[in-house]
């Protein structure tokens, strides 16, 4: 398809309500390695996942199904659901062992509910600067053709291999017995047949990559054939389908034990469905070796720099650090009941004092502010969230352990903190004398040295519910730093 024929882009934030997004990241990351599923590697800030997920949200997808492993589960817990775009529905399924297990699972999650959608778009989690102007081409094109995939023109010229271990005869080391690494000298005479591309007809098998060594790396190989370039692309997720199209194919391959397809418009082709590619952006890598992270990192500079609303919107390169890289602030707020018979803890520090404060924890209003003036400051959510009222872990809880748990969490997400100011609003009992305590408390609680602590004690002049002696509030602003 020409730019000229493109079919109207459907805008971004538009209710697509008949388009479910499925996005595998059931992944193990053997190539990126580092023992963590690259999809929840942060970049710009926040993770590779979150990242893929906003872009769809940002061109206007109402749900999507994520495909995990279940020993991912705490990692999307923790990373990720900060991070969910507010106006998409998200469900989990199971991933499986290759891919196509896990696209596998997540259409059939789609095709058991009560309302299976017209469109699919299948997309990388790994692959985190789609942009929504990508991600609305390819459901146009996939609403008017059945099948959509985007692609780019390669640039290189490209060469099919032999297969592993075959020198041709003629060659110089065969000649002369050289022992490179990874040649086997005296090995068959006659080079490979050259592998003629079929298109539609996967040969991964076992789904085993054979091309798992890292570029720059790897023995020497034998080229097979140098193949068309002209009739070469490249290409990408999101790949849209008609959804039942998609799901009828799927499971032809599972009855027939198909296997190894990378990536989903192949199994379309494999039944001879048309397939129309749309121009891809060769923004939209995807992470597969360690060094793309560097590479994606630039383009989120990129994207940021050349359009900060869209990268704010989290479309193909929302960059936390944004325009102002150096620090954050935040806001917190917090106020607790007065009762009897507790004790009275503000800023870790035991207060003498006839009653306590009521909560869940130990209701210490200044760290409670103090947390969620950092919190607020990272853009994360609020200490509801991470230690909510209810879980039987936070009763009674000391809160200069949950700020140790803040403060982690802060550093997960590349910041510390850097200054902390709170006032503590109470007409008893009078906190002068202990206000110095609270400040070397607190600073403690946040690995702060005190000289980068405030804490302020007032009344409130008889006036409203501090006035009337009904509780103690506190308010809080707070500086972060990125982590070096
Ligand atoms: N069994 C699998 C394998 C891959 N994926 C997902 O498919 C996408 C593309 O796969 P790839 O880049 O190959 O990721 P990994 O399989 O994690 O990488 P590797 O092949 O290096 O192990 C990723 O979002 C990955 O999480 C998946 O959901 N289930
Ligand atoms: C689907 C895909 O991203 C299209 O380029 C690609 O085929 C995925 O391959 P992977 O080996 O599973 O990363």
């Amino acid at each position: 398809m020409t730019g000229r024929d493109e079919p109207a882009a459907v805008g971004a934030g538009e209710a697509l309500a008949d388009v479910a997004a499925v996005v595998p990241a059931a992944g193990r990351s053997v190539r990126v390695g580092g023992g963590v599923n690259k999809v929840f590697r942060e970049l710009g800030g926040r993770p590779v996942l979150a990242h893929a997920l906003a872009a769809l949200a940002a061109a206007g997808v109402p749900r999507a199904v994520v495909a995990l492993r279940g020993a991912d589960r705490p990692l999307w817990q923790e990373r990720v659901t900060p991070w969910l775009p507010a106006r998409m529905a998200v469900d989990l399924v199971e991933g499986g062992e290759e891919r196509q297990d896990s696209v596998y699972a997540a259409l059939a999650h789609l095709a058991a509910g009560s309302r299976p959608p017209r469109w699919v778009l299948v997309h990388d989690a790994a692959r985190p600067l789609a942009r929504p102007a990508l991600v609305a081409r390819v459901l146009a094109a996939a609403r008017r053709y059945g099948a959509a995939v985007p692609a780019v023109p390669v640039g290189d010229t490209i060469k099919a291999v032999a297969a592993a271990d075959v020198e041709p005869a003629g060659s110089t080391s065969a000649a002369a017995g050289a022992a490179d690494e990874g040649r086997r000298p005296g090995a068959p005479a006659a080079p490979a047949a050259p592998e003629s591309p079929q298109p539609g007809v996967p040969t991964g098998g076992s789904g085993a990559e054979p091309d798992a060594v890292p570029p720059g790396e790897g023995p020497v190989e034998w080229v097979a054939a140098t193949l068309p370039r002209h009739r070469l692309r490249a290409v990408q997720t999101p790949q849209g389908f008609d959804f039942q199209r998609l799901w009828a194919a799927h499971q032809q391959a599972r009855r027939h034990g198909w296997r190894g397809f990378t990536d989903d418009a192949s199994l379309l082709e494999r039944l001879g469905v048309p397939v129309a590619l749309v121009p891809g952006d060769p923004a939209n890598l995807k992470l597969t070796w360690p060094t793309d992270f560097a590479v994606a990192e630039h383009w989120l500079d990129a994207a940021a720099s050349a359009s900060p609303a869209a990268a704010a919107e989290g479309a193909g390169g929302p960059r936390d650090t944004g325009p102002v890289p150096s620090f954050r602030i935040g806001l917190g707020y917090d106020v607790h009941r007065f009762a009897a018979g507790r004790p009275l803890v503000l800023g870790g520090v035991p207060i003498p004092a006839e009653r306590g404060l009521a909560g869940h924890s130990d209701a210490d209003v200044v760290l409670h502010a103090a947390m969620d003036a950092l919190l607020g400051a990272a853009g994360l959510p609020d200490i509801g969230h991470w230690f909510p009222p209810g879980d039987p872990r936070w009763a009674g809880a000391a809160s200069t352990a949950l700020a140790a748990e803040v403060v982690a969490l802060l550093h997960r997400h590349g910041w510390q903190p850097a200054q902390v100011d709170v006032t503590v609003v109470a007409e008893e009992p009078r906190l002068a004398p202990f206000v110095e305590a609270m400040r070397r408390s607190v600073a403690g609680a946040l690995g702060l040295p005190p000289t980068q602590v405030g804490i302020k004690a007032t009344t409130n002049e008889g006036l409203g519910f501090p006035g009337r002696r009904e509780g103690i509030a506190a308010l809080a602003v707070a500086l972060i730093t990125p982590r070096p």
